[in-house]
């Protein structure tokens, strides 16, 4: 349990060992995060994944001290988020979840036997819970239907739920613990493999909130942020917009006998001696979903595989279904790699970045070795 500020709680929960979020590769696990607000009524923002239940409820109780729950507000119905509630609703039968009307589809789907109150809310729609005064912000598909943000006026914060999230499961409070380089690494690895497809829901989103004077961001994953507001806001129209950086490179592949590793260390020599940042990812070493927090701000995304019975090795399809459907936009591509004898993965590739919206380049073969 941790002060946010004044009457406001943080009670949610660390997972340090979780490392596999539906495909992206968490290698520092993630927190579940879940607020209180202490008023003439009580409310609980989101909750955590089902199997932190127990923690949880302490969490809460450490905070109510005896009081009760009236209000709860369900920011969004991803198990990571609402695992817990047919628990908690159980044991704090008279509390009013208040949710986006997709969020009461989704919740019945999810738990149809769980016993609750609820309140369909729009955009505009307030809460009072005395002299505190909640205000819903729906953000439809960020990154599901069900999204909402909160904002509570008195104290300036917005609980902004997966947007500025970041799977930080190391401890870390605040976005003041190791400053703002180490927030945008995470942030930046959330934002590439979450909520990057939905560049003008966020823009909407940073329109709507942006009438609000927000001293506190409170995501539901990773760091308070307090400090460096302005610095993640800038950050995430840049990303939204898809703004890249003209001089840097991404270099993805994966080989067997290594001739797709020596075209891969050729582009990569040739990009640096021209003057461009450069970064190779082996997917024999890394996940798809590192090679895709790095593909973020590249302008240039190379992508190289040998041919293994006539199509690509699967780690490199892994990665370019992955990147597909994560749609980055006004990227330069190219497709490299060895065969022996038909060559099909090269072309298979191109073919993949181009369906990207990728402005491609002449690709780049060796047969059998260089
Ligand atoms: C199991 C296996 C299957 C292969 N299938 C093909 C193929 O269908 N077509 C082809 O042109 N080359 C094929 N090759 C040859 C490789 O593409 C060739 O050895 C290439 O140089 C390997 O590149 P690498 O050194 O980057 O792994 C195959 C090689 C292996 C080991």
């Amino acid at each position: 349990m941790i002060k946010v500020s004044d009457n406001v709680y943080s009670v949610g929960v660390i997972d340090r060992d979780v490392r596999m979020f539906h495909g992206y590769f968490t290698p520092i696990g993630t927190t579940y995060n879940s607020f209180l607000v202490l008023d003439e009524k009580v409310t609980l923002i989101d909750f955590v994944k089902e199997k932190f239940t127990e923690e949880f409820l302490k969490n809460i109780e450490e905070v109510l001290r005896g009081r009760t729950i009236d209000y709860i507000i369900c920011n969004h119905v991803e198990p990571d988020h609402s695992g817990a509630l047919p628990t908690v609703t159980a044991k704090y039968p008279n509390a009013m979840v208040y949710g986006t009307a997709n969020c009461q589809k989704e919740l019945k789907a999810y738990y149809p036997n769980a016993q609750y109150n609820f309140t369909v809310v729009k955009s505009g729609d307030t809460l009072n819970t005395g002299k505190y005064h909640f205000s819903f912000i729906p953000m439809p598909m960020v990154h599901w239907p069900d999204s909402m943000s909160t904002y509570l006026q008195e104290a300036k914060i917005l609980f902004s739920n997966d947007a500025f999230g970041q799977h930080t499961g190391t401890g870390e409070l605040s976005d003041t613990d190791k400053g703002l380089e180490r927030l945008l690494d995470r942030a930046g690895d959330y934002y590439a493999n979450i909520v990057l497809p939905f560049g003008m829901q966020v823009t909407k989103l940073i329109e709507a909130v942006s009438a609000f004077d927000i001293q506190i961001i409170c995501p539901s994953h990773g760091v308070i942020i307090t400090k460096y507001i302005s610095e993640i806001v800038q950050k995430y129209i840049s990303w939204s917009k898809n703004e890249t950086d003209e001089k840097r490179v991404l270099i993805v592949y994966d080989t067997m006998w290594g001739t797709t590793e020596k075209l891969a260390e050729k582009l990569q020599k040739e990009y640096t001696d021209k003057g461009f940042q450069v970064e190779a990812v082996n997917l024999t070493k890394q996940h798809y979903s590192y090679a895709m927090s790095r593909a973020l701000e590249a302008k240039y995304i190379f992508v190289g595989s040998p041919t293994l019975n006539n199509t690509m090795l699967p780690s490199v399809m892994a990665f370019l279904t992955y990147m597909k459907g994560l749609k980055p936009k006004g990227r330069i591509g190219k497709a490299f790699g060895s065969y022996g004898w038909s060559g099909e993965s090269i072309n298979q590739i191109n073919d993949l970045l181009a369906s990207c919206g990728f402005e491609m380049q002449e690709p780049l073969k060796a047969v059998w070795n260089i």
